[in-house]
């Protein structure tokens, strides 16, 4: 469970995250949708402890962040929108292993993770790449593969979907079903829903840094028009099971 309260997060003038209390369940597929700027990111990095609090506290597994940020940064992997800064290895299989080589687990198990992860965004045959020679597609590939080897409870991926093709996006989709259908929290940061609507448990939208609206898809769907998200409409459902479903662009941007 991942539990905010009373968050605010300031820069300088700015009130990025303004008085959020937002409780996430264990296994929950939630979506954190809102216009460029609404806060989403600057939330969401409260979930491990990559920001500090300006006023208020977050809680993983009971657990206030700020006493505990190796058990917040177990519980909660993340991935980012700028997979550049997050590789830290050189071959790919290599920057895949590096987090659960941090976890003190054996060779063994770290072996099976890293094959799984890497498996789970098709960069199976490609561990002995280097980082440096990938695309920013595949970068982001890796930085979520990276994030799935932790084997979190909560999984947060901000802008998951942005550097990648169709296929890339397809397998990153269906290893989300599959996680979320295996127990794991799931958080989606994302102003563009058409990938991800048909899997969510719940949809939190903000709005100058604030909670605008929080309910089950069918019910956000109504009200997010006014909220610059990209939504999937009804037309495309039908010969679209993954839930994809065509674009009606409700935003200006
Ligand atoms: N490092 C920073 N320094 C100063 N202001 C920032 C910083 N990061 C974000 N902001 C500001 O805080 C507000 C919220 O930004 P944030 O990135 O959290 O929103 P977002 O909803 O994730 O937007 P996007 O979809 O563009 O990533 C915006 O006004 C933004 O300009």
């Amino acid at each position: 469970m991942i539990e905010t309260r009373g968050l605010t997060h300031r820069y300088g003038d700015t009130v990025a995250v303004d008085d959020v209390s937002l409780s996430v369940p264990d296994g929950e597929f939630l979506l954190l949708v809102g216009a460029n700027g609404s806060g989403k990111s600057t939330l969401v990095r409260h979930f491990n402890g990559l920001l500090e609090p300006d006023e208020g506290e977050v809680l993983v597994n009971g657990t206030a962040v700020r006493d505990d940020l190796v058990a917040a940064r177990t519980a909660v992997g993340m991935v980012f929108q700028e997979p550049r800064d997050q590789l830290v290895a050189a071959t790919v299989g290599a920057d895949v292993a590096f987090g659960p080589e941090n976890l003190g687990l054996s060779r063994e198990e770290i072996d099976r993770r890293v094959a799984e992860a890497l498996a789970a965004v098709n960069l199976d045959e490609r561990a002995g790449e280097s980082v440096h020679e990938l695309s920013g597609g595949e970068r982001e590939r890796v930085a979520i593969a990276g994030a799935l080897a932790m084997e979190p409870d909560h999984l947060v991926l901000d802008e998951p979907f942005t550097g990648l093709d169709e296929p890339a996006r397809r397998s990153v989709v269906a290893r989300l079903r599959e996680l979320h259908a295996d127990g794991t929290g799931v958080v989606v940061v994302t102003h563009d829903l058409r990938d991800v609507l048909g899997l969510a448990d719940r949809v939190v939208a903000m709005a100058d840094g604030r909670v605008v609206l929080d309910d089950d898809p069918q019910g956000a769907l109504a009200d997010l028009a006014g909220l610059n998200v990209r939504v999937p409409t009804a037309a495309g459902a039908d010969d679209d099971p993954g839930g994809v479903g065509d674009v009606a662009d409700t935003g200006t941007d």
